[in-house]
């Protein structure tokens, strides 16, 4: 009796002391705990959802001014966090790049992308790491894009002949620039991956569909979508979001089918070492017949694969580029001294006899000044696209909730009047050498001018996007000047924004180009 009493009394006085111990540690981690960010308080059910308005980047902007760096929002069930300044995104995407190297499941990446296949929405993983490597290797490499250099500057040439003509037939109406931009960086684009010019006239019965298709997806790929925070709306598809993308996917889909049979009957790539100087499908099916297999889980690549990561190119790589040079040549008909310094720099190189190459363009500091200045004041992904949390976290000094979705707002970076004098002026001057902002550099590692994204999910096409908007930006300044159409002004042009997966402008631009080199030059 009496040991059964000193158990009792050591297990009461044993469950006394556990209680205590864990009361005081909870205590003690609450007190530890980091809070949230801050933010404006929300709605039941919606949050936030309805301040953020048609322009949700301005928005974030003007929120940043009252909450600081990083602020919280929450959009229906999802929490988001805000990174505002280059310190707060170099915390998300350098320091704890691993934790947000994933993306939030979204209706777009279920619908476009094949049920998230695709290299901007595959989770971060083995097959992640498999299509940036192939793409990389046989898309992006140096070599690869040397190999392909004829094609851009064939598509470059064509666009010039175009502006030309346009300049006898068009005298006082003036071109759509950047509609013509954008057909030029699709066609070079498409050639590389499939051989074809898909916005022009000689592609079969595609004509035109392939343009009339990519505007659609890009305007609903604004990764901010009702669906995605309100479940019911999704499951609903109460504003037919689900059905108009399941509607384009369809239209991808047998389209690249059929480039894809048709590929298959030519001659065959048997191995990576074969696959020089190919077009990235021949590659690609070459490999899927050889068997490549990713390394970790020995899966193996399929037509879907293939046909998500073309989806992803093409959707990625066309108006983000042609987009930035249409701004750079607003910017530049608006400081007409910038032009000309341009002009002079690339004639002291090119000469006015022929056309510039990418050849040309190594030492070139005012045009690479031009576009680095294009993509601070422009920035054509304002807002990244969104990362998530894979587990809770602490960032400046703020609690981080798994799942959380990160907008980084590049928008706001590139503003931020304690790193940039005169924020909302465009001045190239300030990276030119000498300048205070010099030695940055748009690749990733200066988190002020992060028009590509940084860390582990950095834009997989950043290598062809630069050379190509250089080169687009450079054939435009050096091969003509530029006019307005009679009745507008470079004061006067109007330089709205339409927010989507790119920041399009809402009046596109429309300019007379006149030709500034011998006739010759311009000749096939
Ligand atoms: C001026 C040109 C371009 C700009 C400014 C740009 C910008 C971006 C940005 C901001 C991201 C998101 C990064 C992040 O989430 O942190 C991204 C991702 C991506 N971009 Fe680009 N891009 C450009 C050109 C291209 C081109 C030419 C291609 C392909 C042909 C491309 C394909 C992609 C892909 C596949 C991703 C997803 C990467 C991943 O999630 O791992 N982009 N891009």
């Amino acid at each position: 009796m009496a040991s059964l009493l000193l158990i009792l009394a050591t297990l009461l006085i044993s469950s006394i002391f556990t209680i205590i111990f864990i009361f005081i540690s909870n205590k003690k981690n609450k007190a530890n705990k980091a809070p949230l960010p801050p933010g404006p308080s929300g709605w039941p059910i919606v949050g936030n959802l309805l301040q953020l308005g048609s322009k949700p980047h301005e928005t974030l902007h003007s929120l940043s001014k009252i909450y600081g760096p990083l602020y919280r929002l929450k959009l229906g069930s999802v929490t988001f966090v805000i990174a505002n300044s280059a310190e707060v995104a170099s915390q998300f995407l350098r320091t704890h790049d691993a934790n947000f190297s994933n993306r939030p499941p979204n209706t777009f990446g279920d619908h476009m992308a094949y049920n998230h296949k695709g290299p901007a929405f595959v989770p971060y993983g083995p097959r992640w790491r498999m299509i940036r490597r192939l793409s990389n290797t046989h898309l992006f490499s140096t070599k690869a894009l040397d190999d392909l250099r004829h094609v851009r500057e064939e598509e470059v040439a064509i666009l010039a002949r175009k502006f030309v003509q346009a300049k006898d037939t068009s005298i006082s109406v003036g071109v759509e620039v950047g509609k013509e931009l954008n057909a030029c960086a699709a066609n070079s684009l498409t050639r590389a991956l499939f051989r074809r010019r898909v916005f022009e006239e000689d592609n079969g019965p595609n004509v035109g569909e392939f343009r009339k298709v990519l505007d659609e997806v890009l305007k609903l790929a604004t990764g901010l979508s009702v669906e995605d925070f309100i479940p019911w709306v999704k499951a609903l598809d109460l504003r037919g979001f689900g059905s108009k993308l399941k509607k384009l996917h369809r239209w991808y889909d047998d389209t690249l089918t059929k480039i894809i049979e048709e590929h298959k009957t030519r001659p065959k790539i048997a191995s990576e070492a074969e696959a020089e100087g190919k077009d990235f499908l021949s590659v690609l099916l070459g490999l899927k017949e050889a068997d490549i297999k990713d390394e970790e889980t020995n899966n193996k690549l399929t037509d879907t694969d293939i046909k998500a990561l073309l989806t992803d190119l093409f959707t990625g790589g066309t108006d983000t580029t042609s987009s930035t040079v249409e701004w750079a040549l607003v910017e530049l008909i608006r400081h007409p001294d910038i032009l000309t310094a341009a002009q002079k720099e690339l004639d002291s190189i090119v000469g006015r006899s022929r056309l510039v190459s990418e050849l040309d363009l190594n030492n070139v500091p005012v045009l690479q000044a031009i576009i680095k200045e294009t993509f601070r004041l422009h920035p054509p992904v304002p807002l990244l696209i969104p990362h998530t949390a894979s587990e809770a976290c602490e960032v400046a000094g703020y609690h981080i909730p798994k799942a959380a979705t990160l907008l980084v707002n590049t928008w706001t970076i590139c503003r931020d009047p304690d790193v940039w004098s005169r924020p909302l002026e465009f001045d190239p001057s300030r990276f030119l050498p000498g300048a205070k902002h010099a030695d940055v550099d748009v690749k990733g590692s200066h988190f002020e001018l992060i028009p590509f994204g940084a860390g582990r999910r950095i834009c997989l096409g950043m290598r062809l996007g630069l050379r190509m908007t250089t080169f687009l930006l450079a054939s435009l300044v050096h091969g003509f000047d530029w006019a307005l159409p009679d009745g507008l002004t470079p004061e006067t042009l109007n330089l709205d924004v339409e927010f989507g997966l790119t920041l399009e402008r809402s009046v596109p631009l429309v300019a007379r180009p006149i030709p500034r080199l011998d006739r010759e030059a311009y000749v096939a």
